[in-house]
């Protein structure tokens, strides 16, 4: 099993490293909610992208990556343009142009990890991976279906794509109706994470799904999302409570006895 090398991989294999979100729609926003949650200390930020106002001001977006990459400090930033297929901010890029955007901004060294759908297809792939690679990012390639949850072994086939098409880290989200559902994320990623050679990150959203994002790391998953100033999908728990748990679930100074 390959882990996600962030500041608390030594908590693995019993715990995960701990994402949150920046989702602010102007610079301002931006700027105060990365203040605010570099103070409470995760493990990973994310900058939800798709929710910035000016997404198609191309220099002033790589002036804002530059400024959260100084606010951010030692945390890896990952920088992510949900699409609205999949559960992201209506934008006014098109697939072409959010290509160029992640090509511009793996230039500036500024940002770690560049998330891109496996639905924008092998050819964007190819080159958001080559942008991304060559200024020593890394690529997480990534799936979500708001709707359902897909058959194992479709989800199963997602996650092989995501090595396949020569991702550094793999993740799936996507919306449990039944308690089966949510077993059924944890067992394709038991399943999944014995073969892969990359990390794996597995989610099922909602009030239902909201254990995978506690117990993940006993079946595989490398990383949770938890919510900062606001969530930016559902059922993720508090980033504050989600550090005490992971805590709790990866140290071994015996408050687990
Ligand atoms: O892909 C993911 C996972 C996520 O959708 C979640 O369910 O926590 C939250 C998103 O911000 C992130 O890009």
């Amino acid at each position: 099993m390959v882990r996600l090398q962030v500041r608390q991989a030594e908590l693995a294999p019993f715990a995960m490293n701990i994402c949150t979100s920046i989702v602010g729609r102007t610079k301002a926003e931006v700027l105060n909610q990365v203040k605010a949650l570099v103070a409470e200390k995760p493990d990973v930020l994310e900058w939800r992208a798709d929710f910035y106002e000016d997404l198609k001001a191309s220099e002033q977006v790589k002036a804002l990556a530059g400024e959260i990459r100084e606010a951010a400090g030692e945390i890896p930033v990952i920088f992510t343009i949900r699409s609205e297929r999949e559960g992201g901010e209506p934008i006014q890029l098109q697939e072409a142009e959010k290509v160029a955007l992640i090509e511009t901004l793996a230039a500036t060294g500024a940002l770690d990890i560049f998330d891109y759908e496996l639905s924008g297809g092998k050819a964007h792939i190819e080159t958001v991976k080559a942008a991304v690679q060559a200024y020593g990012a890394k690529l997480l390639l990534s799936f979500h279906d708001f709707d359902k949850t897909p058959e194992p072994d479709v989800l199963q086939t997602i996650l092989s794509d995501c090595e396949a098409y020569g991702a550094d880290i793999g993740k799936v989200a996507v919306m449990p109706h039944t308690s089966r559902d949510v077993l059924q994320v944890h067992e394709v990623t038991l399943a999944a994470v014995e073969n892969a050679r990359i990390p794996l990150i597995t989610i099922a959203m909602g009030r239902l799904g909201a254990p995978t994002r506690i117990t993940g790391a006993s079946f595989g998953s490398a990383l949770t999302f938890a919510a900062g100033e606001q969530s930016s999908a559902p059922g993720q728990v508090p980033l504050g409570l989600m550090q005490g748990v992971q805590q709790v679930l990866g140290d071994d100074a015996g408050r687990l006895s």
